[in-house]
């Protein structure tokens, strides 16, 4: 029987999707989405935050946070240094020891920026984080960050709020099986059968945002990732059987008596 928990650094969780707080109708909506994922990380921009306007609401006041760890993120970081700054912001706070790395170099696709990320990893390991880098789905990348030392590595599905689900599963499939530490695959995810084929791959955990809070229904389509990412796990424990080319009878006819 393998581990159902979901072990980050000193964190161990029992649910393995990881929700973006970005971008929902309103905060009502948010809170039972949320709820009814029964997800244990959020992840939230710590640029985002009204630090200048405490008066302003703030989804997380909303929370219980007994109930969740927070994964700030320095979303908006064009730069190692910019991101090691936010990150020190965020650990400041006291919100969570945990950060995710996001450095963007590209403003239209969005994709991270290898060099910067593996700068900023490294500066972040040296203080203590419990360094969770967002990169592309470069298999080689991943190792080298798993040798650095970080304690999950975040490959993108697709491009972030693209919804175009798994783009290249092979490379998933590399990442994963070289792993040493959780893939957790983040951005990218459009629907549950995406999320759902990132776990039957054998990801560790699917971490999304915009499928959930830009759907028709957010609140169904949180229970629904719910859902699959937990089909998908179980199926993966299961063990699929192999795809072959030629069709094997269900009821194989070999050994009965023919009249
Ligand atoms: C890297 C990043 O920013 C993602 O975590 C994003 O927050 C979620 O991506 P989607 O909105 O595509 O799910």
């Amino acid at each position: 029987m393998t581990n159902q928990m979901l072990s980050i650094g000193p964190h161990t969780f029992k649910s393995r999707l990881l929700l973006g707080t970005g971008k929902f109708p309103d905060f009502e909506v948010q809170k039972e989405a949320v709820d009814v994922s029964e997800t244990e990380v959020l992840t939230f921009a710590v640029r985002r935050m009204n630090i200048f306007e405490p008066h302003q609401p703030n989804f997380l006041e909303m929370l219980d946070l007994e109930k969740y760890t927070l994964l700030p993120n320095t979303a908006g970081a064009a730069t190692a240094e910019e991101a090691v700054r936010i990150a020190r912001l965020a650990k400041a706070s006291g919100l969570c020891d945990m950060i995710k790395v996001e450095v963007i170099g590209d403003a239209k696709t969005l994709l991270p920026d290898p060099l910067e990320t593996v700068k900023a990893c490294e500066i972040l390991l040296e203080e203590n984080f419990i360094v969770l880098p967002y990169i592309s789905d470069d298999v080689l990348l991943a190792k080298r960050l798993q040798q650095l030392g970080v304690h999950a590595v975040m490959p993108g599905a697709s491009p972030i709020g693209s919804g175009q689900g798994i783009i290249n599963p092979l490379n998933l499939s590399f990442i994963i099986e070289q792993a040493s530490v959780p893939v957790i695959v983040d951005a990218g995810i459009g629907s549950p059968s995406d999320a759902a084929y990132a776990m039957e791959l054998g990801a560790d955990g699917v971490l999304l945002n915009t499928a959930v809070s830009g759907a028709k229904h957010p609140i169904q389509m949180a229970q629904a990732m719910k859902l699959a990412i937990e089909a998908g796990r179980l199926g993966f424990e299961a063990g699929r059987i192999p795809a072959k080319k030629y069709a094997t009878a269900s009821s194989p006819m070999d050994g009965m008596i023919t009249i």
